[in-house]
């Protein structure tokens, strides 16, 4: 007997929550032998337990036929005493009853099939109708929440308190029929009473308790949502994984094929370990689950199962291969989506699909490779290798990156040789071999093999900035943060920039020091004259402080000489070895230690030259290995035609956590951020098309440059914060940024904190009504939390903060946002991209709910300090 009951009880769960909800109390009764009693002994009809259907007898469906399960109806537990004689006769095991909740069951479980496969929305009053009529008019949530409920609890057994109650109808008086089981309320006559239900968005789909904020478990068919005390009663013992009872056996929503064993932390926290992967793995395996071949079109035609089995089967097979209509170019192992450009290259040669087709791709370029005409992107790609396509060739390419011209047996191009290729592909949202591939490819330049490849489409955040606007001391602090270490190369070409650099600061001083030992001499003159009693002005001595012995002199005329030809870079740090002594020799000597004293002065000498120069000894010498806080420092990126990328993720739910999850379960989510110099863009920036795929420009400006002019090549002096300003509006007015989001990065906000004390910000035309409200008593250097008033920098970057919003708008009718950021440090780096990719989170997120509420269209709302 106990062991019958055993059948209706779900296994126990040590440590659940939910185990205390099955400690059902039950009883048996024995056979009485005492003496006749003279009162009626209640009767209990026999229960025939091999006729009560269970969920567990369900026969194993023919998943491929996309049906919906008849899912049982458990034996209820009711108040005997509230229900009529005729109910309470069926329920306590007339077979002929049971078989009709038995075929009630059968009913819903087709409507909602129906409904599902239609769309149809229907309304489900009383699902418990005896008269085994049911009645469709609410929506198909409803129809899943009553159905779970009664469904679920077949699968687990009778028992199931339930706190939380459905939304009622006061009105008429209905009452969940979960309440009137388990809380002892009145069963109003099952006949009439409604249940009337619907699920609010946000809300548990069996409790209507709100999860909206909470951890929740997803119908991977339905999508129906429930919280931690209801998703093993609506998905039972999940055979075919997160699935409501209800769709057991129906096919998944596609658009969850990615979260496919994917477990939750709730399914994890609620089962044991094994128990959970147990699941995902039958969540990933089971036949239902797949896709099904036919609907994979690959050039023009359906698969067939074994064409399937070899696509996925392949050494590179697709990545997230989806229902839908792709196209393969057989003999480069190009795959691509219908009407779109390639998106990975899988292994060739497999015997899928028909023929590719010339439109495949939708290119309008003329030029035909394996009969394809290929995209815009591709044909830049050709381009940039070297390929020559004048005359709309037509060429053959193999997987190796081989271009052949058709007609001409001589191979044109190897492209996957070719040093930059495969960066530019990545710029341009191409997709370039697998590793695997590449493995007897030994000349593959590695340095150029992005990480990204690895991980399914990162977010890709451009950022581009005037020149000197910090973006390569952003990118490189990023590569710190996150732990991307510089390669050799990398290194090695930060430690020739630095040592070429260090000769030009040196060419700096030495310069100075020939106008100080000028101006000495000067003074020195002006003195002589008016000294009564000296005639010759030749018995001056013209040694003075600032004066070089024969030796440093002849090597200052030098280097000012290679400076004025512009030949640095050329010398050094070829030189390096050579001219270390001197340098050394320089340290050592009175008036360049005169002049150093005096650096501040120097207009020309970067600020950063200090970092090095106090190294100067050290840098020269050819034993010289940059840390990675030189590299920071330096003026200057380890980059290759200008464009510079690194990858790096955060952890889902540990945001604040980059690049150290290991654990598989918690998904990364992945960005590639890249650095493109200003330069590079071309006139007008018409290189921007290259930028289509991004998904987020950061557009930085060094808050420094309002009063700082550069000088074109007709020797006009422009204020660089209006040369900023003019590429900052022909980049977000570019046809290919209509859409994007833009993040203002408002860089040097240490420098403009000295900066303003010195020179007004009304220096620059575009800010000359800036008029910042401060205090008299205020020192405008002083923030402490007592006095709250701006200071003279806060307001200077919010004007200019708002000045960009405002030009923004006007351009594009969209919203700015913006960053303060002071490049050397890291901490403000971080945030700054940490806001970057809270930004593609939000606008990822825009669907569910509206950025409009709670940004309510301010500017101001979206300046982050
Ligand atoms: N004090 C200070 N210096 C900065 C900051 N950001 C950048 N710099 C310095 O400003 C100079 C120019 O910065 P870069 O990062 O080279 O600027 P860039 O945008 O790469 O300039 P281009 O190479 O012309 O494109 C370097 O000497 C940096 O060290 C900052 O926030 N504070
Ligand atoms: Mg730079």
């Amino acid at each position: 007997m106990a062991s019958v009951f055993k059948r209706f009880v779900p296994e126990k769960r040590l440590g659940s929550d939910v185990d205390d909800e099955y400690n059902s109390e039950y009883s048996f009764a024995t056979e009485y032998t005492g003496p006749l009693v003279s009162y009626d002994v209640p009767c209990v009809a026999p229960v025939h337990v091999d006729r009560i259907p269970i969920a567990a007898s369900i026969a194993t469906p023919d998943r491929t036929k996309n049906m919906a399960l008849p899912v049982v109806q458990p034996v209820a537990r009711v108040d005997s005493g509230k229900l009529s004689k005729k109910s309470k006769k069926g329920l306590l095991g007339d077979a002929s009853s049971m078989s009709v909740t038995h075929s009630n069951e059968l009913d819903v479980a087709r409507v909602l099939d129906v409904s599902k496969r239609h769309r149809t929305d229907f309304r489900v009053v009383n699902v418990l109708d005896t008269s085994g009529e049911l009645e469709f008019l609410e929506t198909e949530e409803c129809i899943h929440r009553n159905l779970n409920r009664c469904a679920s609890s077949g699968t687990l057994g009778f028992s199931g308190s339930h706190e939380t109650s459905c939304e009622l109808s006061e009105s008429s008086g209905m009452e969940s029929l979960h309440e009137d089981k388990y809380n002892g309320a009145s069963f109003k006559g099952h006949e009439q009473e409604a249940v009337k239900c619907t699920v609010r968005k946000g809300s548990c789909h069996r409790c209507l308790v709100k999860i909206r904020f909470r951890e929740k478990e997803v119908c991977i068919v339905c999508s129906a949502k429930y919280c931690s005390s209801c998703v093993l009663r609506a998905m039972g013992s999940m055979p075919e994984g997160r699935k409501c009872i209800t769709c057991i056996g129906c096919r998944i929503d596609e658009s969850k094929r990615s979260t496919l064993g994917k477990s939750s932390r709730m399914l994890r926290r609620l089962l044991t370990d094994s128990r959970a992967k147990e699941i995902m793995s039958h969540e990933i395996s089971c036949a239902v689950n797949q896709i099904p071949p036919e609907l994979v079109i690959v050039n023009g035609k359906p698969l067939c199962h074994e064409e399937l089995v070899q696509l996925l089967g392949c050494p590179n097979p697709p990545r997230k291969l989806k229902p839908r209509k792709y196209w393969y170019d057989k003999q480069s192992g190009l795959w691509g989506m219908e009407g779109e450009k390639p998106c990975q290259i899988i292994t060739p040669q497999l015997a899928v699909g028909d023929p590719i087709m010339k439109n495949a791709s939708n290119g309008n370029t003329n030029i035909l490779v394996n009969n394809r005409e290929i995209t815009k992107p591709e044909l830049w790609i050709m381009q940039f290798a070297g390929i020559r396509c004048e005359g709309q060739p037509h060429f053959w390419c193999s997987a190796d990156g081989s271009f052949q011209e058709e007609g001409h047996g001589n191979v044109k191009e190897r492209i996957w040789f070719k040093p930059k290729i495969k960066l530019l592909c990545s710029v341009l949202s191409l997709p370039i071999p697998p590793e695997s591939a590449n493995s007897d490819q030994g000349k593959v330049d590695d340095k150029v093999v992005f990480s990204t490849q690895k991980r399914n489409e990162p977010y890709k955040l451009l950022m581009v900035g005037y020149e000197k606007s910090g973006t390569s001391t952003i990118f490189k602090q990023a590569k710190l943060l996150y732990k991307i270490p510089f390669t050799e190369d990398e290194r090695q070409n930060m430690k020739n920039i630095i040592q070429s650099n260090l000769y030009r600061y040196i060419g700096i001083l030495l310069e100075a020091r020939e106008q100080f030992e000028e101006e000495t001499l000067n003074e020195m003159r002006m003195k002589f004259i008016n000294q009564p009693g000296l005639s010759d002005i030749n018995q001056i001595d013209k040694a003075n402080i600032y004066s070089i012995g024969p030796r440093l002199r002849g090597f200052s005329d030098w280097l000012l000489q290679i400076i004025m030809s512009g030949n640095l870079t050329a010398v050094f740090p070829a030189s390096t070895r050579e001219y270390a002594p001197y340098v050394e020799e320089l340290w050592k000597d009175k008036a360049f230690q005169a002049t150093l004293d005096r650096r501040n002065e120097i207009q020309t000498l970067p600020r950063v030259a200090n970092y090095f120069l106090n190294r100067a000894v050290e840098i020269s010498s050819m034993y010289y290995e940059p840390s990675d806080m030189d590299i920071l420092y330096a003026e200057g990126i380890a980059a290759s035609n200008g464009i510079a990328s690194m990858d790096f993720s955060f952890s889902k739910s540990k945001k604040d956590s980059i690049l150290d999850s290991n654990d598989e379960d918690d998904p990364l989510i992945s960005y590639q951020l890249m650095r493109v110099h200003s330069s590079n863009l071309g006139k007008n920036c018409k290189w921007m098309e290259m930028f289509e795929d991004m998904d987020l420009i950061i557009y930085c400006v060094s808050l420094t440059d309002y009063d700082e002019y550069c000088s074109d090549i007709n020797g006009v002096s422009t204020n660089r914060m209006m040369e900023s300003k003019k590429l900052f509006e022909t980049i977000v007015t570019h046809p290919i940024c209509s859409h994007k989001n833009f993040l203002l990065v408002l860089n040097k906000y240490d420098l403009l904190e000295e900066k303003i004390e010195q020179v007004p910000l009304t220096r620059c035309e575009w800010f000359r009504d800036f008029n910042p409200l401060i205090s008299g008593q205020q020192s405008s250097r002083s923030s402490s939390s007592k006095n709250p008033v701006a200071t003279l920098a806060q307001s200077a970057f919010h004007y200019i903060a708002g000045k960009f919003k405002r030009q923004f708008q006007s351009l594009t009718g969209n919203k700015l946002y913006v960053f303060r950021v002071t490049g050397l440090e890291s901490d403000s780096v971080d945030e700054a991209i940490k806001y970057a990719t809270e930004i593609l989170k939000w606008e990822n997120e825009k669907p569910n709910f509206s950025m409009n509420d709670w940004s309510s269209g301010s500017i101001e709302a979206t300046t982050t300090t």
